[in-house]
Formats: structure tokens, sequence, C-alpha cells
């Protein structure tokens, strides 16, 4: 997977692609809503089994009731590359599963 920094329009296309996600500084981010803590830590593993998967690594974080992700990518010194979007297509895929809004 190529990890070139994508450009600003590449960026602002992609997220369009991507209701809910958001540019935040150098990173692209998302907080998912869950209906209950337990609820929100099981999407935090079905998470990490998807980014050991990837090989592809966000800062995931719990609270009561979600799941916060930013994500850039470390190789291409801390850009927003296309494998920041394939991790996010991936997580919106299995969200809804997990009850998240
Ligand atoms: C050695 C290992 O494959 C690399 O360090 C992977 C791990 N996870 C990663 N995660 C992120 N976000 N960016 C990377 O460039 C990256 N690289």
């Amino acid at each position: 997977m190529p990890t070139e920094p994508l450009s600003q329009k590449e960026i602002e296309d992609r997220l369009r692609e991507l209701p809910g996600w958001s540019q935040e500084g150098d990173r692209i981010a998302r907080t998912y809503r869950l209906p209950g803590h337990v609820a929100a830590a099981a999407l935090v593993v079905h998470v990490a089994a998807i980014q050991q998967e990837l090989d592809h690594h966000s800062e995931l974080t719990l609270g009561y009731d979600t799941v916060g992700l930013t994500v850039n990518t470390h190789d291409a010194g801390g850009a927003i590359t296309a494998r920041d979007f394939d991790l996010a297509a991936r997580v919106e895929a299995a969200a809804p599963a997990h009850g998240a809004g």
C-alpha cells in the first residue's frame, strides 16, 4: 500500500465518502457512540484486530460509551495517506454491528 502523502483536495474528496470522519490537523478522526461501555470496549478490540491485519494503527480512545480514533501514517512522516483511509473504511464497515452511531 502506498504511503505517499495525499493532497488536501484528495483528503477532502475521500472524507466526503466517509460521513462522520473529519480532518483534525494532520490526522483523520472519528468518534463513535456505542450503546454502553462494554459495547465500546468490544469495538476497541475489533478495531485492534483490524489494525493488526492492516499493520496500520490509530490512536484509540475508550470513553464511557464512546470510541475515538485519530490516525495518520508514521512511515510518511505523520502525513495523511491512503492507508489511513483504508483503515477508516474498514472500521466504518465494522462499527454498525456493535451498535455504533
Ligand atoms: C513496522 C510496522 O509495519 C510499521 O511501523 C507500521 C505499524 N503501524 C503503523 N501505523 C500507522 N498509523 N502508521 C504507520 O506508518 C505504521 N507502520
